[in-house]
């Protein structure tokens, strides 16, 4: 028998999930629309645009509600709170629902949930938003700090420290580029198969396939409603990547029968990338730190069909004698803050502090030092992070060519002219959402010189 549930209910529990420590977002709706696998697509919709909306857009909802509410959000009752905050995404960021059935259901909801005394409270508040719409107030654009931080949902601290880094006018290009739709983009395998096939065979599953910039076989895909149900993902031609990590391995400069070790490598996207480039020659040592973790590498690599990819648990910390002066190319793809990406993770600017980036760089560190020994005399490094925080990127690239025995060498052999910019020809490139078209990366190549 098929219970009956609501899917505003749903969305409750889902936000409550969300906030819970450790949590993410993408893997709560993930986890609700698998339990309710029966619910309508358009039901399915609403639940995942109104938690993902909520939460993106959480920190401006709470500036609203606190215009009208006496008790501030922070001091709410998590129930009362979620419920606030998506009534309010829908009233206020959703053109199709009507005000009066928002406030309706928020206090149908209020009540089914046991908080009878708190009825009044949440219609009122509502009722009163919905009526005094125009009276909400935002801070002025000349607030810089305020301004940004309210109208694209980041804490203060990050609207401050990418201020400081990039200016007002790129920082908001950053932010707003946070808040658009990322497209889905997959690198077509070049190995062993016809590309032609592989686009036929999408848009056969009536996939909408569109070229993506900077890479031949960086391709969009969109209309698809479960990934690994299309038979191109089955057979292993095709991966999901951003086009910026797709990079790296083309700035590895990949050459038949290399033995590449990739040292933080889950779930398997530059190995993947770099093994395809090997065409079944040479070898990938790839590494992570927990068996879970290597269990996603090894399931890509068993769907890739790859025979040339070793997966393996090790902690990048520790120095590995094994390997010590083996590798042609080492790719050190480090846990970094991810910045870069709250495009696609909206967790991020919530979950990041500017303490736990501080703490990253010498863990950092301790990877590159442990990295710089595995590299053959005259081998290649590469250091890449998904953030565009200076301190993760080239300000470590500087501490690690001033201690080791490295040069950062040009990139623009390997990357398109559209992508050449003032720092490519010394050896690297930050990516930045909203000024290049991919997420916010960085990388460098650095030739072992002794
Ligand atoms: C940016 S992600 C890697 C993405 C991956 N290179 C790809 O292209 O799919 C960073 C990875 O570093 C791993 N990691 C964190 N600490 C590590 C350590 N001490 N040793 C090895 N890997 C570590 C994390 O588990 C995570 O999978």
């Amino acid at each position: 028998m098929v219970v009956q549930v609501n899917t505003r209910e749903l969305v409750l529990q889902t936000l409550l999930e969300i906030n819970k420590e450790g949590q993410y977002g993408h893997i709560a709706i993930r986890n609700t629309l698998e339990k309710y696998q029966y619910l309508e697509k358009q039901e399915r919709a609403f639940i995942t645009r109104v938690c993902e909306g909520t939460q993106e857009n959480q920190i401006k909802i709470d500036y609203m509600i606190n215009q009208f509410s006496k008790i501030k959000v922070e001091k709410m009752k998590p129930v009362i709170r979620e419920i606030l905050r998506s009534s309010v995404y829908q009233m206020f960021f959703m053109d199709s629902i009507p005000d009066n059935a928002v406030c309706d259901e928020a206090v149908k909801l209020t009540r089914k949930k046991g908080f009878y005394n708190l009825t009044g409270f949440i219609n009122g508040v509502l009722r009163q938003m919905a009526r005094r719409r125009k009276s909400i107030v935002f801070p002025e654009k000349s607030n810089e700090k305020e301004y940004l931080s309210i109208e694209y949902s980041v804490p203060e601290w990050m609207a401050e420290k990418f201020l400081k880094q990039f200016g007002f006018e790129k920082t908001e290009k950053i932010l707003a580029s946070f808040m658009q739709e990322r497209p889905l983009t997959v690198r077509i395998r070049k190995s062993e198969i016809n590309k032609e096939e592989v686009l036929e065979s999408l848009k056969s599953e009536g996939i909408q396939v569109e070229k993506a910039p900077y890479l031949e076989n960086a391709y969009y895909l969109s209309g698809y409603d479960y990934l690994p149900a299309l038979e191109a993902f089955r057979a292993g031609k095709i991966q999901v990547q951003d086009v910026s990590s797709m990079l790296v391995a083309e700035i590895a400069g990949i050459k038949a029968g290399d033995f590449v070790v990739d040292l933080c490598a889950a779930p398997g996207g530059k190995t993947l990338a770099v093994a395809d480039k090997l065409n079944g020659t040479g070898k990938v040592s790839s590494r992570d730190v927990s068996q879970k973790k290597v269990e996603l590498i090894q399931e890509n690599v068993t769907r890739m069909g790859f025979h040339n990819i070793e997966a393996s648990v090790k902690d990048a910390t520790v120095f590995d004698s094994s390997i010590m002066d083996q590798a042609d190319v080492v790719i050190a793809d480090v846990p970094c803050s991810g910045l870069g990406v709250i495009g696609r993770k909206k967790d991020i600017k919530y979950n990041m502090t500017l303490e736990k980036i501080k703490s990253l760089v010498p863990l950092q560190r301790e990877i590159l030092e442990k990295a710089a020994c595995y590299v053959k005399p005259g081998g290649v490094l590469i250091y890449s992070t998904c953030t565009i925080t200076k301190e993760e990127n080239t300000g470590n690239i500087a501490w690690f060519i001033s201690n080791y025995p490295y040069k950062l060498e040009s990139i623009e052999p390997y990357i398109c002219e559209e992508l050449h910019c003032k720092t490519t020809k010394d050896g690297y490139l930050q990516m930045l959402p909203g000024i290049h078209k991919s997420d916010g990366f960085f990388m460098a190549r650095l030739r072992r010189v002794e």
